[in-house]
């Protein structure tokens, strides 16, 4: 775990001329929640992709405390503690719950026993342990992304950086991650990314919101500053979320 601060600092990436973001930065603190939200292609994914390295910047930086991040290859910013999730959930289907808990932690370098040791307790803490000989193959949406967080979890890392982890879910699934996910920077000092459309769910987890529009940043506050944010209004939430 790590006691510095991530900073995404004027960070801008271009993908053949077309300027994906320009000159973003978001600072996240260990033990903090902060919501990445702002509509379709304005540059969320991106910013997440230029933090953990998978793409390259046009400009700025990324860093943790004093440490140059940007530059380094996905797996070296990974063993520095920056874990994150995708799209589209990434596990090993012919694999069982547990044992993709713990390749995860065997890749993070623990031995067998305390991999194994590891993934039982992230099974409890999931609330997964019923589903721990399970094929990943055949779990519901919202057990698979679970899983895929718990994965994530068994590398220790210092920051997690969640790209729409309640897509597809239905409210019951929502709540349970909810309620999971609001545990983590207590519990572990952890520093959470997350990009979601679900704007009850973000606005009930998140200490802090960051909006981008058209690969900019257009506000940052508490949710209450911003869902009452002009721009944010325009450029996103329409004005029902206002009233709501
Ligand atoms: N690998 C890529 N190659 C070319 N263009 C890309 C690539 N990745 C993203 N883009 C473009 O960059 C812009 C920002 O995309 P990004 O996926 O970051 O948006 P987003 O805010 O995450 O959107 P969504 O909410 O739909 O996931 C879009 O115009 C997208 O088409």
């Amino acid at each position: 775990m790590s006691n510095s601060t991530l900073i995404a600092e004027d960070v801008s990436v271009e993908f053949s001329g077309l300027r994906a973001l320009d000159g973003v930065t978001l600072k996240l603190d260990p033990g903090e929640i902060v919501g990445l939200i702002g509509p379709n292609g304005s540059g969320k994914t991106t910013l997440i992709n230029a933090i953990t390295g998978q793409v390259p910047l046009a400009g700025g930086e990324v860093r943790l405390g004093e440490a140059k991040l940007s530059g380094l290859s996905p797996r070296s910013i990974a063993l520095k503690g920056i874990a994150r999730s995708f799209q589209i959930v990434r596990l090993f289907n012919n694999l069982t719950v547990i044992e993709n808990i713990e390749s995860a932690a065997l890749a993070h370098g623990d031995g067998l026993r305390k991999a194994r040791q590891k993934a039982a307790g992230l099974l409890e803490e999931f609330g997964l342990t019923a589903l721990s000989d399970a094929l990943a193959v055949g779990l519901s949406y919202g057990d698979k992304r679970r899983v895929e967080i718990a994965r994530a979890l068994a590398a220790e890392p210092g920051f997690l950086l969640l790209d729409e982890p309640a897509a597809g879910m239905n409210e019951a699934e929502t709540e349970k991650l909810l309620h999971t996910l609001q545990g983590l920077p207590r519990e572990r000092g952890l520093g959470l990314l997350i990009i979601d459309h679900d704007m009850s769910l973000m606005m009930r987890l998140c200490d802090r919101l960051h909006v981008l529009a058209s690969g900019g940043t257009i506000a940052t506050g508490t949710a209450e500053e911003v869902r009452r944010n002009p721009a944010v209004i325009e450029a996103y939430l329409g004005s029902e979320a206002v009233d709501a």
